[in-house]
């Protein structure tokens, strides 16, 4: 595993953080960084909100174990950290020693995979997570994809919510910087819709925003990517795509006499 040890105390300081913000009655917004830092906010948020639910929005399931990961890196393997009921697929991990992996994988749900490899494909199907991959995406709309996944993970409309978001779920033309591209992915229009859909919960707690990778492609990729990644951002935060009126004024101004 790739730079387990600077990953795991990034990690524990930001698990440290989630909580306090989280404590303080404030929304968390992460930006990471690559999604290792996923095993950080999730566990932080745990800590405040054991009822929690998590929505991993990604090309990839990022559910490999040291075990099954082809690539021995971290960011192909936070879910799988995090999840209780996979902790005795993990060998002992010294520099891991902080975090004790308690989430269920019960409430955990996908969308947007196009990338997952077979033992993750594995992991989803024994343990029947809530997955919307693209193909789903595309017979049901973005909207009811996530209606979907938020009714079976919470039925009653009542849990804190944690959006995990690797701007990868979106298509490699949309979001060219970052490491691990994917074609055929989410539009924008649709990663917004679907902040949308889930800011109107009024239960949206916690947001990552990962690997954005400005070292990665030409000027008018950093800014296609960053530009997505404030987008998606603002509408996870509740600003309406329709504008917003001044507040409290109900006329447009008059010209003022010299
Ligand atoms: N967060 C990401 N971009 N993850 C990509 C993971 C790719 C691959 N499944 C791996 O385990 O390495
Ligand atoms: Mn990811």
């Amino acid at each position: 595993m790739e730079h387990l040890e600077q990953v795991s105390a990034c990690a524990q300081a930001l698990s440290t953080r989630v909580a306090e913000v989280l404590r303080d009655g404030r929304v968390v917004v992460t930006i990471g960084g690559d999604h290792s830092i996923g095993v950080g906010s999730v566990d932080g948020h745990y800590k405040v909100n054991e009822d929690m639910i998590l929505i991993w929005v990604d090309a990839h399931a990022d559910i490999n174990t040291n075990e099954t990961s082809d690539s021995g890196s971290v960011h192909g393997m936070p879910v799988a950290l995090l999840c209780r009921e996979l902790s005795d697929y993990w060998p002992y991990l010294p520099t891991m020693d902080w975090q004790v992996p308690r989430f269920s994988i019960k409430n955990l749900g996908y969308i947007g995979l196009r990338s997952v490899d077979s033992y993750e494909r594995l992991a989803i199907e024994k343990y029947n997570i809530p997955t919307f991959a693209m193909e789903d995406v595309d017979t049901h709309g973005i909207k009811s994809s996530v209606q979907h996944v938020l009714q079976q993970l919470d039925p009653r409309g009542e849990k804190p919510i944690h959006v995990s978001f690797d701007i990868d779920s979106l298509d490699a033309l949309e979001a060219p910087s970052t490491g691990t591209p994917v074609r055929g992915g989410l539009t924008l229009r649709e990663g917004i819709n679907m902040m949308e859909t889930i800011y109107a919960t009024g239960r949206l707690r916690a947001v990552d925003l990962v690997e954005i990778n400005p070292a990665i492609g030409t000027d008018t990729d950093r800014r296609h990517t960053i530009d997505a990644g404030l987008s998606i951002l603002k509408a996870a935060l509740g600003a309406p795509r329709r504008g917003t009126a001044p507040k409290g004024v109900l006329d447009l101004p008059k010209p003022t006499t010299a």
